[in-house]
């Protein structure tokens, strides 16, 4: 699905990525963990072509998209949830979702299956986005990124100022889509990878069917979800 080589990011004259590689296979969650300033956020923002990687290799499905611009990989199949929701505040939440669906054919619609992985969406369809609890765009954002049946699915630390209740549906929501995928229509199932920035270790512990954890711009430890515990990840992670 998602393998990355070898990436570079410089901001002037740092060095943030040094060598970061990975793969994303369809039906995983891959948990992406480390302390503050680790270059979590700059490595999701690379992937998105946010940030522009000095070097390195992107092959999404195969394809080299590491010159493609944001907008370019999002017509690929990439879905990005940013950190801060970045949700439209003066657009009904059903205009949030359509926003979702820009870069689709005309006559697009949203997947109905969104309703029911995020009811609260539907009770508040014709609400602004700025009038919805913190949790509530959160869910917002995910569901606008799911709109276009994305094949790789980004989240930035969506647990991030979250009440525990919206965190566990959040969590859910993660692992059907992971095991399943989306119903875009009827009997049309988009299958996806999943990649996910956490602090939060017990959510990523609970999520990850793979980790890696990162220092200073390179993954200083990886493996499986299951043996999180074991390898002692929590203490990498600590404060
Ligand atoms: N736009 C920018 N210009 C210059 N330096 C930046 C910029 N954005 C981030 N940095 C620096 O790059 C490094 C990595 O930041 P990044 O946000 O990727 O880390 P992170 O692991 O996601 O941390 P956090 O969990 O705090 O978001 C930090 O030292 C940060 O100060």
């Amino acid at each position: 699905m998602l393998k990355a080589t070898d990436l570079h990011q410089y901001y002037g004259g740092s060095h943030i990525l040094r060598g970061v590689g990975f793969e994303a296979r369809e039906g995983e969650i891959t948990v992406i963990l480390g302390r503050n300033g680790v270059g979590k956020t700059t490595l999701l923002k690379s992937l998105m072509g946010v940030v522009p990687i000095r070097s390195g290799e992107l092959l999404l499905d195969g394809q080299n998209i590491a010159r493609d611009t944001p907008y370019q990989r999002v017509r690929r199949g990439i879905g990005y949830v940013p950190q801060g929701r970045e949700i439209f505040g003066r657009l009904t939440v059903e205009e949030n979702l359509r926003m979702g669906l820009a870069y689709k054919r005309a006559g697009s619609r949203i997947p109905p299956q969104l309703f029911e992985l995020f009811p609260v969406l539907k009770q508040m369809l014709h609400r602004r986005g700025g009038d919805l609890s913190g949790g509530q765009q959160q869910q917002l954002a995910i569901a606008r990124a799911l709109a276009a049946g994305p094949r790789l699915l980004i989240l930035d630390e969506p647990t991030e100022g979250i009440q525990p209740s919206i965190i566990k549906d959040i969590g859910r929501v993660l692992r059907q889509l992971a095991d399943q995928g989306l119903e875009l229509e009827p009997g049309q199932r988009q299958r996806m990878a999943i990649v996910l920035v956490e602090q939060y270790y017990d959510f990523a512990e609970e999520l990850a069917d793979q980790y890696l954890v990162m220092e200073r711009g390179q993954v200083i430890a990886r493996g499986r979800g299951s043996e999180m515990q074991a390898q002692g990840v929590r203490a990498l992670v600590s404060v």
